[in-house]
């Protein structure tokens, strides 16, 4: 099944999602029976408590790790039901990554960094697409240079082009502007909202800062690795007050 109730599109989900790291005394139950839908052509935030279970969230979503209990779906791909090598290429060819750490090869320019994931794949992409994002991430006369010649907040606009040069089902995005000043930041999240309203991209951002999470269409909180709360049309203040909930009164 790959529609919601509301027959939006869903470009990944989780379904009674349980994740334990360890086992015995030392055990830690990261995810606690999550179930949250994704849908298509959004730009999702999830946001929660330290230690709450974004990133485990995000990876288990994205087939980086995989579930205790519980299915994972990118489209209607099941990947508890993927063996190894095709887990592999549903990544390659079906999801995009962006992490705080910009995860670029030194040794490439912009132009060969962007399209990297379309030559591994043996495939050399859309030109078209490519050059369209391009110019959403503004880096036209970069696309010579190396990773070293760029800033902090231009390296994160190559690694989101990256994550889109295959046209994927979704992005993930963990703590992307993790590593950004405020103005560098808010060109990335300004980048990510773009590629999912004029293009039509699936994004899935975890996040621990109601600004970034401000830019997304819904954001969804998590807290002791339960799924709490669902926010429409967020806006800063909005995500801070409900974050400030989750705080224990001292
Ligand atoms: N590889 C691991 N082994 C053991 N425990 C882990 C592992 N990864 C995460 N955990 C634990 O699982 C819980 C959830 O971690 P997770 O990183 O998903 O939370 P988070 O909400 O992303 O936190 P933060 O905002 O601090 O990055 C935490 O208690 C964490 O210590």
């Amino acid at each position: 099944m790959t529609t919601t109730t509301t027959g939006t599109r869903t470009a990944a989900r989780v379904v009674d999602a349980v994740k334990v790291y360890g086992a015995g005394d030392t055990a830690v139950r990261a995810l606690d029976g999550v179930s949250v839908t994704f849908p298509a052509a959004r730009f999702t935030a999830v946001m929660g408590p330290s230690g709450s279970g974004k990133s485990t969230l995000l990876h288990c979503a994205a087939g980086l790790d995989t579930l205790t209990r519980g299915a994972a779906w990118i489209g209607d791909t099941e990947l508890g039901g993927l063996d190894d090598r095709r887990l592999t290429l549903l990544r390659r060819d079906r999801v995009g990554f962006v992490f705080q750490a910009y995860n670029l090869v030194p040794t490439l320019t912009v132009a060969e960094n962007i399209t990297l994931p379309l030559h591994l794949a043996g495939d050399g992409g859309d030109p078209e697409w490519i050059d369209t994002l391009i110019d959403v991430v503004g880096l036209r006369d970069r696309l010579r240079h190396r990773p070293a010649e760029l800033s902090g907040g231009q390296r994160q606009r190559v690694a989101v082009a990256r994550a889109f040069a295959g046209r994927p089902d979704v992005v993930f995005a963990d703590e992307p502007t993790g590593n950004l000043d405020s103005r560098s930041g808010e060109e990335v999240l300004g980048l990510l909202g773009n590629a999912v309203r004029q293009t039509g991209r699936t994004v899935v951002m975890v996040t621990h800062d109601p600004v970034a999470a401000a830019h997304a269409d819904e954001v969804v909180f998590l807290a002791d690795g339960r799924l709490v709360d669902r926010m429409e049309v967020p806006t800063a203040d909005a995500v801070l007050d409900r974050m400030k909930a989750f705080e224990v009164p001292s």
